[in-house]
């Protein structure tokens, strides 16, 4: 399995996720700057955290309009594996990839800690190996993660079973409706969340709870490619 780590100017996770992938999966991995076209090569794609463009005009804004994100349309049309953790995640939203958008902490501070999180749903590919119900620590570190949709499309994504993390009760750290951390799209293969599992890979980092995120896409990448080996 091959992942690409995007890279914009201003990201900074980048080597966080890169690391994480080398560590937890030992699969390939390469970084793909965001003047790329192709990312054939790739079957799982990371949009990395940070301050894509500076923030300039709101997080993930600019980004959208990068020439790699033709790439990552192609690539996501094709049922290719998308993990936008953080400003990867505004830049999907703000792309249109994936519902919502998301607003400034209800705080107007900047927050960065650990969070509590539960699993709602474990049927992702990306969650395989969590339990249903399961509370995980996976840190924060965001100024806009007050996740935002209409009443419309937040019935939709309960009914669809997209909402795949929560902020533990009562520890909504940014004010996002239902306590929304991470979605998914309505095929699945594309996952935004506020917290960053790629810092929470090692007891060593303050938990290792953020590990199962790789272990999962590697085993349902693998699933996926057996079964049509077999066929
Ligand atoms: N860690 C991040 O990716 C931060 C995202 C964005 N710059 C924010 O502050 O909300």
């Amino acid at each position: 399995m091959k992942f690409a780590v995007l890279v914009f100017p201003g990201s900074n996770c980048d080597i966080d996720c890169y690391k994480a992938v080398e560590d937890c999966v030992g699969q390939q991995v390469d970084y793909v700057w965001h003047t790329a076209t192709d990312l054939s090569a790739y079957d799982c794609i990371l949009v990395p955290g940070g301050f894509s463009y500076g923030d300039y005009l709101r997080c993930g804004a600019i980004a959208r309009f990068a020439p790699v994100m033709t790439a990552l349309v192609e690539a996501i049309n094709q049922g290719k594996y998308v993990l936008g953790i953080c400003n990867g995640f505004q830049i999907l939203t703000e792309a249109g990839l994936l519902p919502g958008a998301l607003l400034r902490n209800n705080s107007l501070k900047f927050r960065c800690h650990q969070a509590s999180l539960e699993v709602v749903n474990n049927e992702n590919p990306f969650m395989m190996d969590y339990a249903k119900g399961e509370v995980i620590h996976i840190p924060i570190a965001h100024g806009e993660g007050n996740y935002y949709v209409d009443e419309a499309t937040l019935a939709e994504l309960q009914a669809n079973n997209q909402i795949l993390l929560r902020y533990a009760a009562g520890t909504n750290p940014n004010g996002s409706l239902d306590d929304i951390a991470g979605v998914c799209n309505k095929q699945g293969n594309v996952v935004g969340m506020m917290p960053h599992p790629e810092r929470a890979v090692h007891e060593l980092l303050g938990s290792a709870d953020g590990k199962k995120m790789f272990t999962s896409i590697l085993k349902a990448w693998r699933n996926e490619h057996d079964a049509a080996a077999i066929r």
